[in-house]
């Protein structure tokens, strides 16, 4: 017997007039997640899920949660609540009237509501601000506010729709902590829209990479990161120098030869002779002085910059039309115009599809 996933969202397709917004999304999520949806604009996350929550409904495929169909329920009928980017709380209403409002809508009675208004504040750690108006609080409290109010309805699923977009850079990271250890502490799952890539590293037990209406690739985050399906996850992901080559052998051993501008590069896995592939490589992992076991040849300074923890460098090679993007360590003489010798691990190499 096969177990049904939490959130099962099985072939889902929506379509408007001739716009393919999605396309045919499988999707299954084990209870407890912390999903989240990244890719670029209009890739299709806010429909996705918008799907989810029932506000849209889909031109075909079905969606599951905790083991029930949904798709045909509307989003105040399904185990669902969903925080919006700008919070949509209440301003005419106190702190705790704004909690205790899916409860009074699910007619949950007096004396319960106000135990789990007081188990929302302090979830949130907002104990005493219940008798406050909305006007009287900070942008993350009232983040906080609509978290409490998301959460005292115990959904299956918390859906979060860019919910730290209009927080700034020191305030969005607290934030994020927070909802890890609000996730955490409540057992929910969560599945969190977002375009930034270190939001969703920092958040997710899964991330689900969208392009283009499709699921592009999905998994955690160091998979995600350190060994992406495709180039456009390498790309999306965080930095990388890139290689475009042909792969010369499979000689029916456990590695391949690809044929590149800087020489043959030998990396482990099998992949058919004659496929143009795009080698990865991180950073973190282009090594200089020689000491990885592959050769990359020398190349050239072209710009450093001072990052604190380390040089962002970007040289191009001596020998090739070929650039490269790497990391030296803060106390490191960098200058402009200065030749590396370039090298890395073979397990470091990572082929993608051109
Ligand atoms: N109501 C609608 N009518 C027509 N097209 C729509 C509608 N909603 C979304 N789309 C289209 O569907 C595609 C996916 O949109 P969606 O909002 O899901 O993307 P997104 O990844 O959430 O983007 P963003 O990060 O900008 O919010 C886009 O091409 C968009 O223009």
């Amino acid at each position: 017997m096969t177990t049904q996933p939490h959130l099962d969202i099985d072939a889902v397709r929506k379509v408007y007039g001739s716009v393919v917004a999605l396309d045919e999304v499988t999707l299954g999520v084990e209870k407890g997640a912390y999903v989240v949806l990244l890719g670029p604009s209009g890739s299709g996350k806010t429909t996705l899920l918008s799907l989810i929550g029932g506000f849209i409904v889909p031109s075909s495929g079905r969606i599951g949660i905790a083991g029930r169909d949904v798709t045909d329920l509307s989003p105040a009928q399904r185990p669902t609540t969903t925080l919006f980017q700008d919070y949509a709380l209440f301003p005419h209403m106190s702190v705790a009237n704004n909690i205790g409002f899916g409860l009074k809508m699910r007619r949950v009675p007096a004396a319960e509501r106000r135990k789990r208004i007081a188990a929302g504040l302090e979830l949130v750690g907002l104990g005493d601000y219940g008798g406050r108006g909305i006007h009287e609080l900070s942008g993350g409290q009232r983040q906080r506010v609509a978290l409490a109010r998301a959460l005292v309805v115990e959904p299956e699923i918390l859906l979060l729709d860019e919910p730290l977009g209009a927080l700034d850079l020191n305030l969005r990271r607290q934030m994020q902590d927070e909802l890890l250890a609000l996730q955490r502490r409540t057992g929910r799952s969560f599945v969190h829209v977002t375009h930034d890539q270190e939001e969703a590293m920092a958040l997710a037990s899964l991330i689900v990479v969208m392009n283009n209406g499709r699921i592009e690739d999905m998994g955690t985050p160091k998979r995600i990161y350190e060994r992406p399906a495709t180039r456009f996850t390498a790309t999306f992901m965080g930095e990388s120098t890139q290689i475009t080559g042909q792969v010369t052998s499979a000689d029916g051993s456990s590695s391949t030869q690809v044929e590149t501008a800087v020489g043959k590069l030998r990396l482990p896995g099998t992949l058919p002779a004659g496929n143009g592939v795009t080698i990865i490589i991180r950073p973190e992992n282009l090594q200089t002085g020689g000491a990885g076991d592959v050769n990359l040849g020398t190349a050239r300074i072209r710009e450093a910059t001072f990052q604190g923890a380390h040089y962002r460098v970007l040289a191009s090679s001596e020998t090739a039309d070929q650039d490269f993007v790497l990391r030296l360590p803060p106390d490191r003489q960098v200058e402009q115009g200065m030749s590396l010798a370039l090298s890395c691990r073979a397990e470091h190499l990572v082929a993608v599809d051109r």
